[in-house]
């Protein structure tokens, strides 16, 4: 008998409305990211993001991105969303320290733009790999910019890891089928302008990951 491929997971990140953080859930996002970064437009408060994810059931998980957080916004954030896994902008040596500290599951992101930028060994909770922010970006990610799928092609992962970085719902299955990803990460490819979700993009880019598994 053929072993069982596991559907491709899905994280619909940057929701700051109720009706779009519906429609993930709704479309069967398997996460849903809150980004605590002032600077994004995508930004939520620790008190808004406490108010959202009450709409979240427990069969989804709740991401909160945190860009080079001290300890007192890690604080904050675990406050607000007691289960969340943390997706941290900082470097291996931060991110496992804030997992030691708080043990929360704590995914990094890594920014990538080829083979050799990819991490060998990590003992974290799981990796984002997504594109390196174009110069002068006001931010580490959600800059809607994608990469090279194929360089992590042959990749031997050191932890559970999700594509991140320009996907849309039309490119996102051949990224899969290029890139070897199980788990993928939207957030300006969901979007009809910056900041703002949109419940059928959001639909159309689940439907488009899950039909490449
Ligand atoms: O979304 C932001 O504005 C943001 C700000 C600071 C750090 C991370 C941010 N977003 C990360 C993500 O939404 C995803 O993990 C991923 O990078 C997808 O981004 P996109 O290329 O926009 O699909």
């Amino acid at each position: 008998m053929p072993a069982e491929i596991e559907p491709v997971r899905v994280k619909i990140c940057g929701l700051s409305e109720p009706d779009t953080l519906d429609a993930a859930v709704a479309a069967g996002a398997d996460w849903v990211g809150f980004v605590l970064f002032p600077r994004s437009p995508r930004y939520v408060s620790v008190e808004r993001a406490a108010e959202l994810r009450r709409r979240v059931p427990d069969t989804v998980g709740v991401v909160a991105l945190l860009v080079k957080p001290g300890d007192a916004e890690i604080d904050a954030a675990r406050a607000a969303l007691p289960r969340a896994i943390l997706q941290i902008y900082d470097d291996t040596s931060r991110c496992m320290a804030i997992r030691a500290r708080v043990g929360a599951p704590v995914w990094q992101a890594i920014g990538v733009d080829r083979a050799r930028d990819l991490p060998v060994e990590s003992m974290l909770d799981g990796l984002v790999v997504e594109s390196r922010p174009p110069a002068g970006a006001d931010r580490p990610g959600g800059n809607g910019q994608g990469f090279d799928w194929r360089i992590t092609a042959g990749w031997r992962a050191p932890a559970p890891w999700l594509l991140a970085g320009g996907l849309t719902p039309d490119n996102v299955a051949k990224a899969i089928r290029q890139s070897g990803a199980r788990a993928v990460d939207v957030s300006s490819g969901a979007e009809r302008a910056s900041g703002q979700k949109d419940v059928e993009l959001i639909a159309a880019f689940v439907r488009a990951a899950r039909s490449a598994s």
